[in-house]
């Protein structure tokens, strides 16, 4: 593991000095977002894709990651040839407000009281705040119209937002392992994972810093906890079964009570600490809450047809079979609401049993499916 610390790493990014007004009412300024593109931009600006991430990702999409050394989460799916094609399209991926590696987040330094990072006084962050400044790099280099937005999980509410947001910027929109609203499970869960930060003794109010730790095995728990929620029953038994690691027989000949007996027990344990080495407790909250306040239909009397109404944007929706965190259910509560508001609308459920990281993972029929989406919308938009 690369010994390179979050903090260390200069990213690329843009600077907004005058901010932006969040939706909590509350003017953030300055505001930083860290992006990295890959590909070129046609002379015409018209085959950008913006590739939002989820929860936990960044805008390493395509190329090795600066902190673990290994490729970026979707390194898989962007580049020459391959389904999201950067001999043909320009891919924009940028670091959500309020993350922690390299957009104005909590970990920044506050400008009111000199020397203090925000913390937990960072102002909360809805999905719309981080979309409205992923617009200002979009403006600033000169594209008029995407493409197509393109993201799963947080990443899909995002590419929801963008659409809903901003109509006539998005030609295609592919929101995958999505919802048009955050569940009541799902809430439940981020509870859970806060709740195991708040109860780590390292965690200081939130003001963490100041102890010289940070909340490490709080935030382990959370990300274990979360973990199992991204597999499967099938994905999990796959790759442990029952396998134990070392004998739970003690020398005495007495079963033991602690220790990782089992392997799947293991694995959650690395999956916690390799997490609290490239993220920050306070931006997980921030986040956390920001999909917690998703819900296209909070503005429209609960209806999530309504942003849509007129739409001329061309939407895949996608959906993977084992997803219990966004079951197909929610991705069809979308696909009726975009029906409702006569969008141009088709809906792909994957045969997957890796559960919702599937669309991190190889799954031949979604790469088929990104690739044909796009392809065929690039004709309609008669890209390149
Ligand atoms: C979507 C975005 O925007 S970006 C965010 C995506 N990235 C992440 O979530 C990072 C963490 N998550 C993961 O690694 C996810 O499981 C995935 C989906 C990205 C990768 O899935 P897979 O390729 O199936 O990897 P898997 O879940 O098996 O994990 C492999 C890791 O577990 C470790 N591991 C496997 N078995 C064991 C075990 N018995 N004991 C301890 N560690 C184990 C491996 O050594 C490997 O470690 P490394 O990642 O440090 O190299
Ligand atoms: N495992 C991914 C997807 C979660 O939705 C992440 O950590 O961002």
């Amino acid at each position: 593991m690369d010994q390179t610390t979050p903090t260390q790493i200069e990213h690329a990014h843009m600077l907004f000095p005058e901010g932006m007004q969040l939706e909590c009412g509350f003017r953030l300024a300055p505001v930083r977002v860290a992006y990295r593109t890959y590909g070129t931009l046609s002379a015409a600006r018209d085959n950008a894709i913006v590739v939002c991430h989820a929860l936990t990702g960044d805008q390493y999409l395509a190329e090795t990651h600066p902190l673990t050394g290994k490729p970026g989460w979707w390194s898989r799916m962007v580049g020459p040839g391959l389904p999201i094609d950067t001999d043909r399209f320009f891919v924009i991926c940028m670091n959500v407000l309020g993350g922690c590696m390299g957009s104005t987040g909590p970990r920044d330094p506050r400008p009111d009281v000199a020397g203090e990072p925000w913390g937990t006084d960072f102002p909360p962050i809805t999905i719309r705040d981080m979309v409205r400044a992923q617009k200002l790099v979009v403006d600033a280099l000169g594209i008029a119209r995407l493409f197509a937005v393109v993201g799963g999980s947080m990443g899909g509410m995002q590419v929801l937002e963008w659409a809903a947001t901003f109509p006539d910027m998005v030609f295609a929109a592919m929101p995958i392992a999505t919802s048009p609203f955050h569940s009541a499970q799902n809430i439940a869960f981020n509870e859970v994972s806060r709740q195991a930060i708040f109860a780590d003794p390292d965690w200081h109010g939130g003001r963490y810093w100041e102890q010289g730790a940070v909340p490490a095995r709080g935030l382990a728990v959370a990300r274990m906890m979360a973990h199992i929620t991204y597999l499967s029953e099938e994905a999990l038994t796959r790759k442990f079964g029952r396998r134990v690691r070392r004998d739970p027989y003690d020398k005495a000949g007495s079963l033991s009570l602690f220790g990782e007996i089992f392997e799947v027990e293991s694995y959650l344990r690395h999956q916690g600490s390799s997490f609290v080495r490239r993220f920050d407790a306070n931006s997980y909250l921030t986040i956390t809450r920001a999909m917690d306040y998703f819900d296209l239909g909070a503005e429209h009397d609960g209806d999530p047809s309504r942003p849509f109404h007129g739409t001329r944007t061309r939407f895949c929706i996608v959906s993977f079979t084992s997803d219990w965190l966004f079951p197909t259910s929610q991705a069809r509560l979308l696909a009726r609401a975009l029906n409702r508001a006569a969008a141009n609308v088709s809906f792909v459920e994957i045969d997957s049993d890796k559960g919702h990281d599937a669309f991190l993972l190889d799954e031949p029929d979604f790469d088929r499916t990104v690739r044909g989406f796009l392809s065929g919308a690039a004709e309609h938009a008669r890209i390149g």
